[in-house]
């Protein structure tokens, strides 16, 4: 029986080819974020003939609306008529814990510092903020609190409604909260691991987060005990490694792999950042930094490589600005890259970890 009702029951039926082609597509789509399918993760699925158009409703368990459009633009190629998709999202935690609000929290960690993993943070929260999904940024990184002025909010402070819990910083939608906007950067730098520890527990906890879909953490870089401390009493559900491909860097991401593996914490995947630059004028590619070192790495943990990011100008002096790059360079490629990572981030903690997905094995009680 077919999957797709024809909703509006007043309303004119897709007619039975178009709409078993239009299914066919569905089941058959194959990308990184669906694995298998997009028919296969519909929670809902309805459609009616417009005017001009047919109009697909669907709800998915993970924010991949970009997808969905290219989708349509294929089938409005193969009907020979206008096809469009209207997106709604159901996102569920998959770990339990006790922070109000926030569905899934994900760290962004890197072994080696400068590798711009609060960068990648940033970016990949607005590109998850453009595909409809509440996301939120808590910087650990104590000692060198970078979020606030990458979201172009330092001067702002949180307040406080109950005297209790703080308010986070809107910065356009995306809701951040640091020790960057509470005490001069070089009061905390002075601070000892127990003292940043705590600091770090009360920005989690004391905060009073809107509703998150997301809660990105900007872990601080390195693997030594305040990271373990960190990955071990953060309900985390998954963790992102963001790495360059040159050796250095990658013997530390190798170290960061095997933290969150000491945690039970799952890797959803490697971020290959600063790949390769593209020369302005010939379009040449170069690796500065080494060929395929993400790539290698995530291989050799059998994790997913989400992403290779190029050391691109743009996104230097968006970060250093505090400007979005989705306000300048929405329809670039870097923005477009930057996309492709969210989905694989959302797509991957719901299959790594959820019921629901084909990739998680049913267990068979047996008696
Ligand atoms: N893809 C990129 N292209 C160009 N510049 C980049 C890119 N990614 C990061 N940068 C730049 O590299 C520098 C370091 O980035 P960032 O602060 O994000 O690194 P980090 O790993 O978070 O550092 P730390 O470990 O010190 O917290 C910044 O100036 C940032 O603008």
């Amino acid at each position: 029986m077919s999957r797709l009702s024809q909703f509006f029951s007043k309303k004119k039926p897709i007619n039975p080819e178009d709409l078993s082609l239009i299914e066919s597509v569905l089941d058959a789509y194959r990308s990184d974020a669906f694995p298998y399918g997009v028919l296969a993760l519909a929670n809902e699925l309805a459609g009616e003939q417009q005017k001009d158009k047919l109009l697909i409703a669907i709800e998915l368990p993970f924010f991949a609306g970009d997808e969905l459009t290219s989708i349509a633009h294929s089938l409005s190629d193969e009907l020979g008529k206008s096809v469009e998709f209207t997106t709604s999202n159901h996102i569920e935690p998959v770990r339990k814990h006790d922070i109000a609000g926030v569905k899934n929290i994900i760290a962004i960690a890197s072994g080696k510092g400068g590798v711009g993993k609060s960068t990648t943070t940033v970016n990949i929260a607005r590109a998850l903020q453009k595909q409809g999904a509440r996301v939120g940024i808590l910087d650990a990184d104590i000692y060198g609190p970078s979020i606030p002025t990458m979201l172009g909010c330092q001067d702002d402070k949180p307040s406080s409604v109950d005297g209790k819990t703080m308010i986070p910083i809107d910065a356009d939608g995306i809701y951040s909260m640091s020790i960057g906007y509470l005490v001069p950067d070089s009061d905390a730098a002075v601070w000892r691991g127990p003292m940043a520890s705590t600091a770090f527990s009360q920005l989690l906890n004391e905060t009073h987060w809107p509703e998150l879909d997301y809660l990105l953490i900007d872990m601080p870089p390195g693997t030594g005990d305040i990271q373990l401390t960190l990955s071990q009493k953060v309900p985390v559900a998954g963790a992102v490694i963001v790495t360059t491909p040159q050796d250095i860097a990658l013997a530390d991401a190798q170290k960061g792999i095997a933290m969150f593996d000491k945690v039970k914490v799952p890797v959803l995947g490697v971020v290959e950042n600063m790949s390769y630059h593209i020369c302005e004028n010939c379009g040449h590619h170069s690796h500065l930094f080494g060929l395929d070192g993400g790539k290698d790495i995530a291989e050799i943990n059998q994790v997913d490589l989400l992403g290779q990011l190029p050391l691109n100008i743009q996104v230097r002096q968006e970060a250093d600005l505090g400007e979005s790059l989705f306000n300048s360079e929405s329809a670039s490629d870097i923005c477009d890259q930057y996309r492709k990572i969210a989905r694989n981030i959302a797509s991957k903690t719901f299959h790594l970890l959820d019921m629901r997905s084909p990739a998680t094995p049913n267990i068979e009680m047996l008696d």
